[in-house]
């Protein structure tokens, strides 16, 4: 009898090495049945990780583009490492890049999209629109372009007669810059917008984003990449992995930080921990996701070190995957938004502050998912420290 062949993806991976300040490249095979995986060396020809349990990865966080953690090293994922992966995956996971403009960004806010649109289905706001047709976020930044970035990812349209106005219209506020994927990404998106001028769109397609929520020929709500190299172009242009930042919102006044914890975005509760800071009348001034390494976050629970028995594992859940660093601002905000965080172990919660994030959203010590300013110093320090020193 034959033996099964069991399914394995390959994908080549590249990991900075500050030590020899140069990438190395590895294949990165991952057999999902067991979520374990194997890392080869590709310049050096060996193996560098036998088949080893990787708990925090799954097939979904396997994308062109993707950042993981395994084992302590960040590996961007560059390529398909085999046909068979290739033509697996690679059309179900095609990439595009989706813009919510000021126009809309201000109308609605960061958190009618993020949150009533993708809490409330009634409100149907636009990230709702996203989520419900099956798009993944995989990258999300609040950004304020300047007028030199806003004429640089428009480029194309220098010289024309709305160009002027165009850039006027880009930096006249934050906008909120999304990577999504899934399959047919980019027609898809662009499927949902409508066409171009929201007077047609209203005419054409009255449903569509640009229908809904754009005003005129300008001021058209959402923009989505046209082709493959575009999408590319664009997600590279606001997400830059090769050096460089786009400059965040954060206001670095009367603020404290929180992370929503990576085990917490995994189980798609950003939306509701994000409205329910809201509903409590914080106000939510800034948010990028980033995948923290292992030394970020050992620098960021330093205090906790050789004070709480879970140091160890509370640092490998900050660096398990993707999470979503706000900065948080309201009166008194490290020490009310502490209290509105609740005790850090959940259970503790639950008996004390029922309504605490943590009592409604955590697990366990570990995945109690949020993170929160300690100290009150701290909270200012620790938003510096995001958006200033790691988002730079
Ligand atoms: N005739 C015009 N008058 C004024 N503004 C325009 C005009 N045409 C385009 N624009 C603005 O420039 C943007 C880029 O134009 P483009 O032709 O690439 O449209 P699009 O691909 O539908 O939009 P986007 O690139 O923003 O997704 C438009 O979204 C709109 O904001």
């Amino acid at each position: 009898m034959q033996a099964e062949t069991e399914v394995r993806y390959c994908f080549r991976g590249d990991w900075y090495d500050p030590n020899a300040a140069l990438i190395r490249e590895y294949y990165l095979i991952f057999f999902p049945k067991d979520s374990t995986a194997e890392m080869y060396d590709i310049k050096n020809k060996r193996t560098f990780l036998k088949r080893s349990k990787v708990d925090s990865l799954s097939l979904e966080d396997l994308h062109l583009g993707a950042l993981i953690n395994i084992y302590s090293r960040e590996l961007k994922i560059v390529d398909y490492g085999d046909s068979f992966t290739a033509s697996q995956l690679g059309p179900t996971k095609e990439r595009t890049y989706a813009m919510i403009k000021p126009d809309a960004f201000s109308k609605l806010g960061i958190l009618q999209l993020l949150v009533y649109g993708l809490y409330n289905s009634k409100r149907g706001e636009i990230v709702d629109i996203i989520v419900a047709d099956g798009f993944k976020i995989c990258n999300l930044k609040s950004i304020q372009l300047s007028r030199k970035e806003a004429a640089e990812f428009y480029s194309e349209h220098e010289g024309k007669h709305f160009f002027n106005t165009l850039l006027d219209f880009m930096t006249s506020g934050p906008v909120l810059g999304m990577e999504l994927m899934r399959s047919n990404a980019i027609k898809r998106w662009r499927e949902l917008l409508g066409p171009t001028n929201s007077s047609k769109a209203r005419q054409e397609a009255p449903n569509s984003i640009r229908a809904r929520y754009g005003t005129d020929g300008t001021q058209n709500a959402c923009h989505g990449s046209d082709s493959t190299d575009s999408a590319a172009r664009e997600i590279e242009f606001i997400f830059p992995t090769n050096g460089g930042r786009r400059r965040n919102t954060a206001k670095f006044t009367e603020c404290t930080l929180a992370i929503v914890k990576p085990r917490a975005v995994a189980e798609k509760l950003t939306g509701k921990i994000l409205r329910s800071i809201s509903d409590q009348g914080f106000e939510i001034s800034s948010l990028y996701m980033c995948t923290l390494e292992r030394a970020n976050a050992e620098e960021l629970l330093q205090i906790y070190k050789g004070v709480v028995a879970e140091y160890t594992e509370m640092v490998s859940e900050f660096s398990s995957g993707p999470c979503i660093a706000i900065e948080i601002r309201g009166n008194n905000a490290p020490q009310n938004f502490r209290e509105f965080c609740g005790p850090a172990d959940p259970e503790i919660a639950r008996q004390l502050r029922p309504n605490s994030l943590r009592a409604r959203f955590g697990k366990d010590k570990i995945r109690n998912a949020v993170h929160c300013s300690d100290l009150p110093d701290d909270g200012l320090l620790e938003v510096e420290y995001f958006f200033k020193i790691l988002d730079n």
